[in-house]
């Protein structure tokens, strides 16, 4: 591309050296910079991209983006002053994939649980109906089938340009993505034209990131002014008419706005919900009718998902008996409320839980179906928002009959500190803490009885545990059977 084009829409503060004809690429990482391309440089939480400048120009970088002026610069190469890098990387990164977004649909689901589960079962009804689709969010990025890792739930601008970029070329028309608080703070969605905005829920998360729930609130709205103020491009909000905070995203678009919602008044609403083990059952209400549902889906929280789902099918076009065929064959996606099916008589759920409004949901939903006890494994990571775990560790005693508090991910914490931080909030003595999450998973088998659920909380699809520097791999499913081998039931000690 031609380095004058590429940079027309960039504020520049001023140049040093001479603009070469055309770039080959962009990067914002040293190590994967390729000949004749453009470096910008980041200032990051742990380094500085500023760092990485003479590793960028000896891998064949030809123009340097800079924020600070470094104090010495290369002959041959091009240096360009930006007052922020970061907003500059978003602006260039939509230039040079030909704003790939203006070619997609794209639906972005923000809030604070519920992400992941709603973004992956619309991508999957879509499928289902024959669509050309992509996803981007926690567990994986897939393009029309094609999965790749994903670092974060939402992508930093460049990677996430690049993959629409590749979405328009592999074909891809409708694209799904979870949208962090982080991300849309960090700028990384710089540029996403979102036809469709969906908000689960807020509740408390990640304030060692934000600070205050109110600067929290703040960063989730951003993703309904990305909505933008062109009428011609139809695009909806799709909001949770039970969630307060909906009334304020609603003042951040002029975009049309579909609620959805069990207790207050709405576009689509569920009413006569039935619990049952392995599916929930409701009447759904709409403008146009009623018509009664089965989804595979255990909870009322996941009602609530499905809303949004079918709020966001519906918008799309797609026929209404159809939507409601394809989510009573919709499975959950991997660890969100996963019935694991061990051949035992002890009940084993394997779910993502790790904030204290979702363990106090999954535990209301079991309770809703199951007769017998609920033994609970409630773990939380190493270093951060450290004041959830006291939280935590509340409602888990307040709603199982008994709890095992352990570890999800330590990192370099100790683990006795994370543990004895969960505990601090329990309401009575039902519970014990064992920071070795393998020890703790083999501890609830062994104490459950028959019809008794175990809980296994926190790591839901992640196939590790985040130890000190390490990542070491950990099997939650292998590790059950194991227990369950090791410990059969007629042997199993009392829970009390
Ligand atoms: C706090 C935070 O958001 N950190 C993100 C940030 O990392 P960072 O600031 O530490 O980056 P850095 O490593 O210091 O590097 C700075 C710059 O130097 C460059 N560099 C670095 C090394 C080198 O050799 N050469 C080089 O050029 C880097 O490419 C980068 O451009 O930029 C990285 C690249 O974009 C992100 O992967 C990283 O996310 C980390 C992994 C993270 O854990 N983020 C969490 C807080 C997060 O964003 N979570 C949300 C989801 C939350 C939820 O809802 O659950 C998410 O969207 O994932
Ligand atoms: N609508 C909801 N309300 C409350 N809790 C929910 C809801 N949906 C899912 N959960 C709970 O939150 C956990 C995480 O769900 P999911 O992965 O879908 O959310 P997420 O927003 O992607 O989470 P994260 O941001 O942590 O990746 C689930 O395993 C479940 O326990």
């Amino acid at each position: 591309m031609k380095t004058i084009a590429l940079f027309s829409n960039v504020s520049v503060i001023k140049v040093y050296g001479e603009y070469p004809l055309a770039v080959s690429n962009i990067f914002t990482d040293s190590r994967q910079v390729t000949p004749d391309s453009v470096f910008v440089c980041i200032k990051g939480y742990t380094v500085d991209g500023h760092h990485y400048i003479s590793s960028a120009i000896e891998k064949g970088a030809s123009v340097i983006v800079v924020q600070d002026i470094p104090d010495q610069m290369y002959e041959d190469v091009c240096y360009v002053h930006v007052r922020d890098t970061e907003r500059a990387a978003g602006h260039l990164a939509n230039k040079f994939f030909d704003y790939p977004s203006t070619k997609l649909r794209i639906v972005g689901v923000t809030g604070t649980n519920g992400k992941t589960t709603v973004s992956s079962v619309i991508n999957s009804v879509l499928r289902r109906e024959g669509y050309k689709t992509g996803l981007s969010g926690t567990i994986e990025i897939d393009i029309d089938g094609e999965k790749f890792e994903s670092k974060n739930t939402t992508s930093d601008v460049l990677t996430m340009q690049r993959m629409l970029k590749d979405m328009v070329e592999a074909g891809v028309t409708d694209v799904v993505m979870e949208v962090s608080s982080h991300g849309l703070v960090l700028g990384r969605l710089a540029g996403v034209d979102f036809q469709n905005g969906v908000f689960t829920n807020l509740t408390q998360d990640h304030l060692d990131f934000h600070g205050t729930m109110e600067h929290y609130k703040y960063a989730k709205g951003l993703l309904f002014a990305h909505l933008g103020q062109d009428l011609r491009k139809d695009k909806a909000a799709i909001v949770n008419a039970d969630d307060e905070v909906s009334k304020d995203y609603i003042t951040m678009t002029s975009a049309r706005i579909i609620s959805y919602g069990i207790k207050n008044e709405a576009d689509f609403r569920a009413e006569n919900i039935r619990f049952h083990e392995s599916k929930t059952s409701f009447t759904l209400k709409t403008n146009f009718g009623e018509y009664d549902l089965d989804i595979p889906f255990i909870g009322e929280f996941n009602v609530y998902n499905i809303l949004s789902v079918i709020c966001v099918l519906w918008d799309k076009g797609m026929p209404f008996e159809r939507i409601l065929m394809h989510l009573k064959e919709t499975p959950p996606p991997s660890g969100r409320m996963e019935i694991f099916q061990t051949g035992d008589k002890r009940n084993v759920i394997i779910d993502y839980a790790h904030t204290e409004d979702a363990i106090g949901k999954v535990l209301d939903s079991i309770r809703m179906f199951s007769t017998k006890k609920i033994i609970s494994i409630i773990g939380t990571g190493g270093g951060r928002d450290k004041d959830k775990r006291p939280k935590m560790g509340r409602i888990a005693t307040e709603k199982s009959d008994y709890c095992i508090f352990t570890t999800d991910n330590p990192l370099d914490e100790p683990g006795k500190e994370i543990v004895d931080m969960l505990a601090a909030g329990a309401i009575d003595d039902q519970f014990e803490c064992i920071p070795d999450r393998e020890e703790a998973i083999t501890r609830a088998v062994e104490i459950a009885k028959e019809g008794d659920v175990v809980l296994i909380a926190g790591k839901g699809h992640e196939n590790y545990q985040l130890i000190g520097k390490e990542v070491v791999p950990f099997d939650e499913k292998e590790i059950t059977l194991r227990a369950i081998r090791d410990y059969p039931l007629t042997e199993n000690i009392p829970t009390t």
